[in-house]
């Protein structure tokens, strides 16, 4: 299989490389000024962090693995202090490096560390889902989440590569395949109708990692994240794009205790978005049709519990795209038309979350 790269450019450009037999180029990205090379891996994954930590020590470095709870259980604080005192134990100094290898939730942590140990070492990520793929390990957010809220603390620390073996995708649970496939659409709503049409032609097929189209649709939103972080990594306007269908996504986490899968979340916000941006006359009702149909098609929830409102409503304020008391919501006025809506009233809130409610 052949490889393809995208390139994320910005202060300190690196390459995200997608195919098969990519862990050639590991060594490369971590660079000879590294002499210890901590492998972060999620612990239910030895089989795939083997290789990883064995490419690292065939390029002569001296690797610790260091495997952290599977999924969202990595994204605590005490976890993140147990890594840095492995760090502190394996004497490692600001030429050393991070490796990440497992999902989001991984990635996420084990870059949050590589940013906060010595105020910043090296990270070089290896996704092994396909939201890890096409969104997480890309762009250089990390972080952990607290009680309070969804990735509350963190930093922006951009990898100094990404290695995507697509190979990895097919031992992957079906639920959190599907769970990815929720950014995949994310990018095709804001920015590459391509991915819609490839998935509406094909639902089954963009719902299994052997499916037809999945490098392209890789590739694709791989190509929308990089575009769009190339050009605003800290966020400061474009970047809010990618944070369509988070801002009720993240409080429909936190109220499941971080144990409902982020894309499902996300699915449902984007629903939740859409119905916002049509109640405010900005979004047409055959565009919000076109969310349902194109979620549902691949087995993502379109709905949330109606009592959960309240609460949701409440965590919203703290989204880190507030101001103020404001809120502010990522709406499309079309498709690849991102827009943003702020401090929407309360019964539009409401009334659109009615939309959402089971
Ligand atoms: N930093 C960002 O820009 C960004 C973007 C999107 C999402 N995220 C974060 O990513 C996280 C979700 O990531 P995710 O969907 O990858 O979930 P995840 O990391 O929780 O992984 C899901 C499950 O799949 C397992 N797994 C991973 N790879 C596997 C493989 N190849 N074979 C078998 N099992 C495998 C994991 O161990 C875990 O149990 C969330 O915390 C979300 O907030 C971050
Ligand atoms: O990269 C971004 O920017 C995103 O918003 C991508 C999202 O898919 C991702 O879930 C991100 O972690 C959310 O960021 P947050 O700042 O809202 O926590
Ligand atoms: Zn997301």
């Amino acid at each position: 299989m052949t490889v393809s790269r995208v390139q994320v450019g910005g202060a300190d450009p690196y390459d995200v490389v997608i195919g098969t037999g990519v862990l050639g180029e590991l060594a490369g990205m971590i660079g000879d000024r590294a002499r210890t090379v901590a492998v972060v891996h999620a612990e239910g994954l030895p089989e795939i962090a083997r290789p990883v930590c064995g490419a690292l020590e065939a390029a002569g470095y001296a690797v610790h693995a260091l495997p952290v709870p599977d999924g969202e259980a990595a994204k605590e604080v005490g976890v993140l202090a147990g890594l840095w005192s492995r760090f502190a134990e394996l004497g490692m100094t600001r030429t050393d490096a991070v490796v990440g290898v497992g999902g989001g939730a991984t990635t996420d942590l084990a870059g949050f560390a590589a940013a906060s140990w010595l105020r910043g070492v090296k990270a070089v990520l290896v996704p092994t889902t396909l939201l890890g793929m096409v969104d997480a390990a890309v762009g250089g957010k990390t972080g952990i989440n607290i009680p309070e809220g969804k990735n509350l603390v963190g930093a922006f620390h951009p990898p100094a590569g990404v290695l995507c073996d697509l190979t990895t995708l097919m031992t992957m649970p079906r639920e959190d395949y599907i769970s990815g496939l929720a950014e995949v659409i994310k990018a095709g709503f804001i920015a590459d109708p391509t991915i819609l049409e490839l998935v509406e032609d094909d639902p089954a097929g963009a719902a299994a990692p052997d499916g037809p189209h999945t490098r392209e649709l890789v590739e694709r939103a791989i190509q929308v994240k990089a575009d769009v972080v190339s050009a605003d990594l800290r966020e400061a306007g474009l970047r809010e794009i990618l944070n369509y269908g988070h801002t009720l996504a993240h409080a429909i986490e936190k109220a499941e205790d971080y144990r409902f899968r982020h894309g499902h979340a996300v699915a449902i916000g984007m629903i939740y978005a859409a119905e916002l941006a049509r109640r405010a006359g900005r979004l047409s009702p055959e565009i919000v049709a076109r969310h349902r149909a194109v979620i549902a098609s691949v087995g993502l929830p379109t709905s949330y519990g109606i009592d959960a409102w309240p609460g949701l409503r409440k965590t919203m304020t703290i989204d880190k795209k507030s101001r103020g008391a404001t809120l502010r919501f990522v709406v499309l006025d079309g498709i690849a038309e991102p827009g943003r809506l702020e401090g929407p009233d309360e019964d539009l809130l409401a009334a659109a979350y009615q939309e959402v409610a089971r």
